[in-house]
């Protein structure tokens, strides 16, 4: 039931759309509608759809507008023609600019049916293509697992060992010790690798968006939906679905997932259409969840229905082996770090840093030596003199003192987020790096900010 083709059809005239849109849903399809090109833009921007039907001439923005805006956005999506005079010339024409097929009014319904199901089965070849391509590079990309010291042996045997079964893993490490990258092991050792791997940061998502970013929704269930979207859950069918940040999912968050893991099914927000689960899952997180559950933040049974097969990382510095292999590798991923070279001195200094933020600093200290070092091409000592053992390089320990008549903790957060975005010129990348938090975790935050200005 999960892959009721979604159609969008685009028409000045409305009797025109009502047509074709009750021909279309007699057939099964879910369809939805727009005005003209503008308005159709916009929905293919924000909804997923698996075919545009759409009519050339109208008044905005016309067809030919319409495909060339959405390939400029990336926009795939097939788009089919209708048009009352089609000469050889205008549909050589039409197909040059990209559309998958044309259809000359008057049609008959069984002329629109064939079409419909030809071009989505084009859509579905496409898609598949495109994803099979992406998930062979992101399988080369994360295919490297660096280690030398046995803790990491021992988390790559419970790997190999988890990988072919579809049981629940929750990995539980400091934030940078690795935990998704493991996860995606997890994956591409598994039968589910030729589908996709679908990472969901719970902490960025704010607590009124969860349930729609997981399960979805429906055109019009609320403000702003303005068409259907599937939710993570949706995507990841046949895949992996990997919930880190678990720990910071709102409590009743946690109701929903739960139940949509214990029914093995869920409904898109604002619908009623069962949708069933087909997904690995897949949870990470760096709190203490056993605490959590104790302290009433965390549901228990939703800690036992995740926590069927944990794997603990171990932070960097119980780890020295890995430290140095791990340098050498990320100084190679760095395209301008080829052909550097690392002193003995340097990595004494490596291994006697206790690196609070595991292999993410390290990568973020690789880094700065790397531009540091771009005349000489030689890391030594020197060059990490910014680097004191008993102070962190990113992320150290602050004492801020609270002013006598209290403060408001969201100013002083709106003001730190402002001053590193101007450190970082405005950057959110850096910005982001300078406060310990994921890009899309400072979005969050902006996004806060916004709503509170
Ligand atoms: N053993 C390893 N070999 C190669 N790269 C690694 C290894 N461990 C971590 N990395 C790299 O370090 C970075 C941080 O790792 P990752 O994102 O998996 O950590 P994490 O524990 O999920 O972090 P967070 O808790 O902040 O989400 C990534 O770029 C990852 O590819």
């Amino acid at each position: 039931m999960a892959d009721i083709s979604t159609i969008l059809i685009v028409d000045d005239e409305a009797k025109m759309r009502n047509l074709l849109s009750m021909m279309l849903e007699r057939k099964g399809y879910q369809i939805d509608q727009a005005t003209d090109g503008k308005d159709a833009l916009k929905k293919v921007s924000a909804g997923t759809y698996d075919l545009v039907i759409s009519d050339i001439k109208m008044p905005e923005m016309d067809g030919k507008e319409l495909i060339n805006r959405m390939r400029e956005q990336n926009i795939v999506t097939p788009v089919v023609f209708i048009t009352a005079f089609a000469t050889v010339d205008s549909a050589v024409d039409m197909m040059r600019q990209g559309a998958a097929d044309y259809v000359t009014k008057p049609f008959d319904e069984s002329k629109i049916h064939i079409m419909v199901e030809r071009a989505l089965n084009l859509s579905r070849i496409v898609n598949e293509n495109r994803e099979l391509k992406q998930a062979l590079e992101e399988k080369q990309e994360n295919r490297q697992l660096i280690y030398e010291s046995n803790s990491m042996g021992g988390v790559v045997d419970l790997v190999k060992n988890v990988a072919s079964v579809d049981t629940a893993v929750l990995i539980l490490g400091e934030s940078g010790t690795g935990k998704e990258i493991i996860a995606r092991h997890i994956h591409y050792q598994s039968q589910r690798s030729r589908n996709r791997f679908v990472p969901v940061n719970c902490a960025a998502i704010s607590s009124n968006l969860v349930e729609s970013e997981l399960f979805g929704y429906e055109k019009g269930s609320f403000t702003g939906a303005d068409s259907r979207r599937r939710g993570k859950f949706e995507y990841a069918t046949g895949g992996t679905l990997f919930l880190d940040e678990i720990g910071d999912m709102p409590l009743d968050s946690q109701g929903k997932l739960l139940r949509a893991l214990q029914e093995k099914k869920f409904q898109r927000v604002g619908g009623n259409q069962e949708i069933p689960v087909d997904v690995r899952i897949i949870c990470a997180t760096n709190r203490n969840l056993e605490t959590m559950v104790q302290q009433n933040k965390f549901r228990q049974d939703l800690f036992y229905r995740i926590n069927v097969f944990p794997i603990s990382i171990p932070p960097l510095r119980q780890r020295k082996e890995d430290v140095v292999p791990l340098a050498m590798y990320l100084m190679q991923k760095f395209p301008f770090g080829k052909s550097h070279t690392i002193s003995e001195g340097a990595c004494r200094k490596l291994n006697e840093y206790p690196w609070p933020g595991n292999v993410r600093e390290l990568a973020n200290v690789i880094e700065r030596c790397l531009i540091l070092t771009r005349e000489t091409q030689k890391i030594t000592s020197d060059t990490l003199s910014f680097l004191k053992p008993n102070e962190p390089a990113a992320g150290g320990r602050v004492i801020v003192k609270l002013p006598p008549g209290g403060v408001q903790l969201n100013h002083v957060q709106f003001s730190l987020v402002k001053q590193a975005l101007q450190a970082a010129g405005n950057n959110q990348t850096t910005a982001a790096k300078l406060l310990g938090l994921s890009r899309s975790k400072l979005r969050v935050l902006l996004k806060n900010m916004d709503g509170e200005q």
